[in-house]
């Protein structure tokens, strides 16, 4: 099955229109159908081994938001210690997370033991189980803009708040809380980019080449 050009662009303007959404979230609920899609797309990801590690909880309930929330603002605190004084005030003054205001969060976790501790493929590099789980997120990303949904990664939260809001065991990892919902609008840059907290690298310096090529 060969993929036409206005298919091909479609995936390109997927791409490079997915963003980190923060502060665009609108209440609207999402439907069952279109939940379903991305959820179907996420477990269609690549896994190693086709281990299928991922799971997804979804949180609905504002009670359970709330706690995740405050789990954001004591991690927030203490992340802004971390940098030095002039960006610590930069810092401070970002929005980095939606979680009350998006509909619906999932917390993607990965069971490292799933179908045995021997897996092809992750034989030699055991954290290979953690890479197919952020590809499962990777396409839940972009199915989600491309239903016009905006999905938002917060990782400042300890773990310990995740377990146990969500009763999730000591060994299961927890890889993401995505915070998801219609937006007013998606930005055409990231939001740290535009802020001028780092540009985006060009890509011929990130591209090498192996030392016997002729470039
Ligand atoms: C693993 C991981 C973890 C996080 C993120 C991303 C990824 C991949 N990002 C979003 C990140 O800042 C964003 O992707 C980049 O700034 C690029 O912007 P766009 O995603 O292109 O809009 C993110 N953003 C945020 O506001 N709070 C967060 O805790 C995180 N955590």
């Amino acid at each position: 099955m060969n993929i036409t050009d206005n298919e091909r662009d479609a995936v390109y303007k997927t791409i490079f229109s997915r963003r980190d959404v923060r502060s665009e979230f609108k209440p609207d609920p999402i439907p069952q159908d279109v939940l379903e899609r991305i959820l179907t797309a996420a477990h269609h990801a690549p896994s190693v081994g086709f281990m299928q590690p991922w799971d997804f909880i979804l949180v609905q309930s504002d009670g359970i938001k709330s706690v995740i929330k405050k789990g954001f603002e004591k991690a927030h605190a203490e992340s802004a210690e971390m940098f030095d004084e002039n960006k610590k005030q930069q810092y401070k003054r970002l929005k980095l997370e939606g979680i009350t205001e998006s509909p619906l969060g999932i917390c993607v976790t990965c069971d490292r033991s799933r179908n045995g501790p021997v897996v092809l493929g992750r034989t030699i590099k055991p954290e290979m189980d953690l890479y197919s789980v952020v590809c499962a997120i990777q396409n839940l990303w972009l199915a989600a803009r491309a239903e016009n949904l905006g999905v938002g990664w917060v990782s400042i939260v300890h773990d310990s708040v995740f377990r146990d809001t969500l009763g999730i065991p000591d060994n299961i990892d927890i890889v993401a809380y995505l915070c998801v919902g219609y937006v007013s609008h998606f930005n055409e840059k990231p939001e740290l980019e535009k802020i001028g907290w780092l540009p985006r690298q060009n890509l011929e310096s990130v591209i090498h080449y192996d030392k016997w090529s002729s470039k």
